[in-house]
């Protein structure tokens, strides 16, 4: 099914200098007709970010997740219904013809109803489909024109619409072995670049999205920076640590305190899910520790 979502501000958005200056750039080069490639590891605000911006346009929104089941079908459809007729002969009434309706139709998908209609396009994670599903965007990107395999004229080539718009996210981590024709797509687009957010942002998201108060969420991410700041982790925590951590305090109805050993257990369960995806022994003692010291010195 082809969701299309109207543009609105989303609940929670927290809006820093950081951010300010992140969607304001990204806003000039969509505007001034580029694409807007937002890469990043997990966490740093990629997803939110371009929503937040494809709102911004005002613009019907089409949104994608990249799939390596993903043909390129899936992104502009394809030709579909044979139809047939039946036909009841009036004089012989034991005739009952049936007739073959040749004329196939094209039935469009997301991306293509995107370009015919002047939408904007959020395509999250489109590393993960296979270059040869995204390679289609080539020709959008580049000449505004798709060609498909269409039989009716109308379809076979489709003009890109002046104000279609996209916005595309992507995650270094997941793509060691990067290809050409991903590169020629990027090459495209105006890539920027997204770090783990500023000490404010991380704050600020955090308390948006817990119920905690903002002195009792700044302990939380003085303890989880500290820990990413530490170097020492298989994969570094992110602000979902924080919000996690934050979530589940609330719930419990207590506040981030050394004293209390349910709080130092939530620190460390979160911390250690979010750091080893091995789930090595060693690893996970070792983040112990050093969460069991920042605890000591922030809590
Ligand atoms: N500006 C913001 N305002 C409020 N919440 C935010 C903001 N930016 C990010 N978040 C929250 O931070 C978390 C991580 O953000 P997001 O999912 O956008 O990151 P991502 O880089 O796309 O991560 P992934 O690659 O894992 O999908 C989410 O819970 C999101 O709601």
């Amino acid at each position: 099914m082809n969701t299309v979502l109207a543009p609105r501000p989303m609940a929670n958005f927290v809006e820093t200098e950081y951010i300010r200056d992140i969607t304001e750039r990204g806003l000039t080069y969509l505007k001034a007709g580029f694409p807007v490639h937002f890469r990043g590891p997990s966490g740093t605000g990629k997803t939110t970010v371009a929503m937040h911006l494809a709102g911004k346009i005002g613009r019907p929104v089409v949104v994608i997740h990249g799939d390596s089941e993903y043909k390129t079908s899936d992104l502009i459809g394809s030709e579909q219904g044979y139809k047939f007729r039946r036909l009841n002969d009036n004089f012989i009434h034991s005739v009952h013809k049936y007739e073959e309706d040749m004329s196939k139709q094209w039935v469009n998908n997301r991306l293509s109803i995107a370009i015919k209609k002047g939408f904007t396009l959020v395509y999250d994670e489109f590393t993960r489909s296979r270059p040869e599903a995204n390679n289609i965007l080539l020709p959008i990107l580049q000449e505004k024109m798709l060609s498909t395999s269409a039989s009716n004229e109308e379809d076979y080539y489709m003009k890109v619409h002046p104000e279609f718009r996209a916005i595309f996210t992507s995650n270094p981590e997941e793509y060691a072995g990067v290809n050409r024709t991903q590169d020629a797509l990027r090459d495209r687009m105006v890539t920027m670049d997204l770090d783990y957010f500023d000490y404010e942002t991380e704050l600020r998201v955090t308390h948006a999205k817990s119920e905690l108060t903002l002195e009792d969420s700044e302990k939380i991410v003085q303890v989880v920076r500290g820990l990413r700041e530490s170097g020492k982790t298989e994969f570094d925590p992110t602000v979902r640590g924080s919000i996690m951590i934050a979530r589940t305090l609330h719930i419990m109805q207590v506040r981030p305190e050394k004293t209390n050993d349910a709080v130092r257990k939530v620190f460390q369960d979160i911390l250690t899910s979010e750091t080893s995806r091995v789930g090595s022994k060693t690893n996970q003692e070792k983040v112990r520790a050093i969460v069991n010291d920042l605890i000591e010195a922030y809590l």
